[in-house]
């Protein structure tokens, strides 16, 4: 089957990096040439800032669960509506969730407040989408579905919650306390709409600290690349066609630790995500081909069923 108008979608909790690497994912459409159109998952909130803090007041008192994680903090049939527009038509809207004074510069908004919808620029090579829910499934909505190529970004938790206490301590302006009070708070719907997602995703990338994390709620630092590894999972690797001899060739100090699994050292994972991903998307964007998923829609719906 081909597409057309593919999709490209970075899925991870908050923190993971996916905007990290969204960064580093839109190097190589500038390198390529390829004109995405980039989505990114928080402008897919229920409410801006304050309404949430009142809603999320509202529902602790009664005992009752919201969480930017879950679909009462969430809109998943707007997502699944814009992905299914884009598949069809290569057009749809999108807009901006602003979280701090720099994204509010940048897209002339304030902080804690969405943006107004506007236009997918016409003319995309394809549709990228960075955020929470890029393969979320629930007995409602099937965003997955429509996803050519969905990417994990996951690293072991220790090391997710010490770069969301990082990020959210000094870019978003809250206390250590604050954010660790997040993370417990959003537990319930990490388990039951963020991890699942990882088992559905063509390719995750689990990055593996090789130092202490065993506290993350008082690291100082984050563990750099070079202190890492990363554990690169294909789910059907045949389908992917990816070549492990030819990545463990251009790879130094990497091996395989299952028949599905490459493990590179961490100051080599942007090399390794370009050499993986450039090819897929080239493939996508040229050819048309969904090798990399080659299940129908049916199947991919079947397939993607909730975990829990
Ligand atoms: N590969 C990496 N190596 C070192 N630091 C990283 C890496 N990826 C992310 N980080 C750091 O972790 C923090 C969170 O990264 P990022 O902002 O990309 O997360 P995110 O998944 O976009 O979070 P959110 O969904 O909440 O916006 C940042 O401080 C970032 O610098
Ligand atoms: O990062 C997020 C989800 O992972 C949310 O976008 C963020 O927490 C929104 O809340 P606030 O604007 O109050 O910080």
């Amino acid at each position: 089957m081909s597409v057309k108008h593919p999709i490209v979608a970075v899925t991870g909790s908050s923190g993971a990096g996916t905007s990290t690497v969204k960064n580093a994912m839109e190097q190589i459409f500038r390198r390529n040439q390829f004109q995405a159109a980039v989505i990114e998952g928080d402008s897919y909130h229920k409410y801006d800032r304050v309404d949430m803090r009142e809603r999320l007041k509202r529902a602790q008192e009664k005992g009752k669960n919201l969480s930017h994680f879950g679909p009462e903090g969430n809109d998943f049939s707007e997502l699944e509506k814009t992905f299914r527009a884009y598949a069809e038509t290569g057009s749809g809207l999108r807009r901006y969730y602003i979280h701090n004074e720099e994204e509010a510069m940048l897209h002339n908004s304030k902080p804690g407040t969405f943006t107004q919808w506007s236009s997918i620029p016409e003319g995309s090579d394809l549709l990228f989408y960075e955020g929470l829910h890029g393969g979320v499934v629930t007995s409602n909505n099937n965003v997955a579905q429509y996803v050519d190529l969905l990417i994990g970004v996951v690293p072991i938790v220790n090391l997710e919650w010490i770069q969301k206490i990082h990020r959210d301590t000094n870019v978003r302006g809250y206390s250590r306390e604050a954010v660790t009070d997040t993370i417990l708070r959003r537990m319930h719907d990490y388990v039951h709409y963020i991890t699942p997602q990882f088992s559905l995703t063509d390719i995750n990338f689990q990055r593996v600290p090789m130092v202490d994390t065993s506290n993350p709620f008082i690291s100082r630092d984050i563990p750099t690349l070079d202190e890492s590894m990363v554990v690169i999972r294909f789910r059907d690797p045949k389908k992917t066609g990816v070549d492990f001899q030819y990545l463990l060739n251009m790879i130094d100090g990497s091996f395989m630790s299952r028949r599905n699994n490459i493990v590179v050292p961490g100051g080599k994972m942007g090399f390794a995500m370009e050499l993986i991903m450039q090819p897929l998307i080239e493939e996508l964007v040229l050819h048309g081909s969904n090798r990399v998923s080659v299940e129908t829609t049916h199947d991919r719906f079947s397939k993607r069923v909730p975990a829990l």
